[in-house]
């Protein structure tokens, strides 16, 4: 049943219900749950703009914000620079926004830990023992020692620390879910605090708030319920919900008052894309978009191949060059010009050549979030120090070299270290050190990032992570060492992944950084939500992947559902495949232009027969490899 698309109603009046709402005299909580491409965002900003004229003044003298949560710092930058940057709204990931609000609230914090930490350790008291043994009781014991070695720790004053961004390690830090769990508390069980964030940020605007933790929003009907002078502003999709995270009957009983405007159009992809979207949603909530008149027809191709073939990347790359022969599109045959999408990181570090240093440092379990942020101190000495300097002398860019060592405190540049300098030419040593770095990167492309730091730390050129330190093989002063670590407690996983990277090639970095900052040609799945390419290409790959929450060998009716998955389905839970058409339709309604969507699986023919049954592709669109 591929839908067509009709020209239908405008979708303006929204944003004069919004409008509405956020007036300080009688304010008004929303929900405006619409489809992909809808506009939401773009009434998100519109909302911000008309508040500004209309209320900017009088809320900058009250000292009020309007807080706008957003779900990755992308998309906080974007709309922070869609609003020019205007400091009366305050725009900020979930994380952040906690943690300003928890930050001085030290005592609370430790009393909130003291009382849930004993809680933590009855639990797995419990299941150790009902449990058998073996590693899962090895890791258990481990736990509740630490769990205990905390509390003495807390029982003393203490100051805790947090990085959004960053792995957070050592008693003192608190974790990604520690701050959302303390700030949700908090607004529920202190009357004070709550009042602190009425009077500080009298509307909260959710932007993706299908996936905002679940406790969070709760938290905020409960503050909501309580303050009339408070009002919340809910925008997502159900359909696109993709994390577990997320409160999956948000919207189900709003409270009375609420008002609920609906968007009917998509404004971003071409009227084939958005009635492919319509059929995949039709199996979760039937509800139709349309598209605004003029839109061209534009182009969806599914791809599918044996998943045994040999050489995935490349065919890929001839999946380009088809498509661009399809669609009469010369920039399909430019990889820079289309966004692949891949199912998981591994996946798009392989394609990208940094797997190597990729696969070390996921060993450990401490280094996740950061390696997927960037913000790994370990590996910013490289991106953000040494690969930008490496790059701008190359590009003859001398004045840019002497702002970027200021920006990154290079001691070869301190104002003590210039001062020792008898020589008349102070600078000497700085180029010196620079002229070797550049030499040694040029030296080998094979050349390790142990040695590039090696040789940074011999010049002393930048600061050194503590994390770091034990790996250069010189006299190092560790006062020049910096503060920051990815190592405060160090444990063989970490030390041992770090090593691991160290001994891999350092010519990786220009790739990963290009990755993680989401600028490059790949992604994976859920990391471009909200977002929107001209060209995307997705890749599904069950087995490449490796995972288990997702799979579109199910989805495609290759794979047999588990008896759980049939129990699931028939007890109205979700299930593993409700779970991946939600991430299928997300990564399709990315698109503005064309469409490729690349299938590997163990049963091509089975899955060509399924996806013509369901309706969601005609033959002419479907090639097999
Ligand atoms: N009323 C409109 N007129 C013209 N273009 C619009 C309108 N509303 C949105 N757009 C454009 O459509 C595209 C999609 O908008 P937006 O990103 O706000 O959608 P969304 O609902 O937030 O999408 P998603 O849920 O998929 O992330 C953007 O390029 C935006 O500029």
């Amino acid at each position: 049943m591929v839908s067509k698309c009709l020209v239908g109603l405008a979708d303006t009046d929204v944003d004069l219900v919004i409008s509405h709402c956020l007036n300080p005299v009688s304010p008004h909580s929303f929900f405006l749950y619409a489809g992909a491409g809808s506009g939401k965002t773009y009434s998100l900003v519109k909302a911000l703009e008309a508040f500004e004229k209309s209320y900017g003044e009088e809320y900058r003298r009250e000292g009020r914000k309007l807080a706008v949560i957003t779900y990755t710092n992308a998309a906080c930058d974007e709309i922070t620079e869609r609003v020019k940057g205007n400091p009366l709204f305050h725009i900020s990931t979930i994380h952040s926004f906690c943690w300003i609000l928890i930050k001085s609230f030290h005592d609370g914090i430790r009393e909130y830990l003291l009382s849930e930490i004993p809680i933590e350790i009855l639990e797995l008291e419990k299941q150790e023992a009902k449990g058998r043994g073996g590693k899962a009781s090895e890791v258990r014991r481990r736990k509740i020692a630490d769990k205990k070695k905390y509390i003495e720790w807390l029982n003393a004053k203490k100051v805790f620390t947090y990085n959004p961004n960053g792995d957070n390690q050592g008693m003192a830090s608190l974790s990604h879910s520690q701050v959302i769990k303390i700030c949700s508390y908090f607004l529920v069980a202190k009357p004070s605090f709550q009042q602190i964030l009425v009077s500080r940020y009298p509307f909260m605007l959710i932007d993706e708030s299908q996936d905002t933790n679940k406790d969070f929003i709760e938290a905020l009907f409960e503050v909501e319920k309580r303050h009339e002078t408070f009002a919340l502003g809910l925008i997502g999709d159900m359909m696109q919900r993709i994390y577990g995270d997320g409160k999956a009957d948000l919207g189900a009983a709003l409270p009375e008052g609420w008002a609920n405007p609906i968007k009917h159009m998509n404004w971003r992809s071409p009227s084939r894309i958005v009635s492919l979207a319509n059929d995949i949603r039709h199996e979760t909530d039937q509800q139709i978009q349309k598209v605004p008149d003029g839109k061209p027809e534009g182009f969806v191709r599914l791809f599918i191949a044996n998943s045994d073939i040999p050489n995935k990347p490349q065919f890929e790359v001839t999946v380009e060059r088809q498509m661009a022969e399809i669609t009469g599109d010369e920039l399909w045959n430019n990889q820079e010009n289309t966004k692949h999408l891949m199912l998981e990181h591994k996946m798009a570090a392989k394609r990208m050549n940094f797997e190597p240093m990729y696969s070390a440092l996921s060993k450990s379990s401490h280094f996740q979030t950061g390696l997927r942020s960037g913000e790994l101190t370990s590996v910013r000495v490289f991106s953000e120090y040494v690969h930008p300097l490496y790059k701008l002398v190359k590009e003859g860019m001398s004045h840019a070299v002497m702002t970027h060592l200021r920006r990154t405190k290079s001691p070869l540049i301190s104002k003590e270290y210039l001062q020792s300098q008898v020589a008349t030419t102070p600078l000497q040593p700085v180029r010196e050190a620079i002229q070797k770095l550049v030499e040694l990167i040029d030296s080998d492309p094979k050349i390790a990032f142990l040695e590039i730091l090696q040789c940074v730390a011999t010049h002393n050129l930048f600061s050194i992570p503590h994390s770091l330190v034990a790996f250069i093989d010189v006299q190092f002063n560790e006062n020049k060492a910096e503060e920051e670590s990815d190592l405060n407690e160090a444990d063989d996983s970490s030390i041992e992944a770090l090593l691991a990277f160290l001994k891999t090639p350092y010519q990786q970095i220009e790739a990963y950084s290009t990755y993680v900052s989401g600028e490059g040609a790949f992604d994976t799945h859920q990391g471009v939500k909200g977002r929107e390419f001209e060209r995307v290409l997705v890749v599904m790959d069950d087995e490449d992947a490796g995972g288990f929450l997702f799979s579109y060998e199910k989805l495609f009716g290759v794979q047999e559902l588990t008896k759980r998955d049939r129990e699931n389905i028939t007890s109205g839970k979700e299930s593993g495949v409700d779970r991946t058409r939600r991430l299928f339709y997300v990564t399709c309604t990315r698109a503005e232009k064309s469409l490729a969507l690349v299938a590997y699986t163990r049963d091509p023919s089975r899955l060509k027969q399924s996806v013509l049954s369901k309706g969601w592709f005609i033959e002419n669109e479907i090639v097999m490899q």
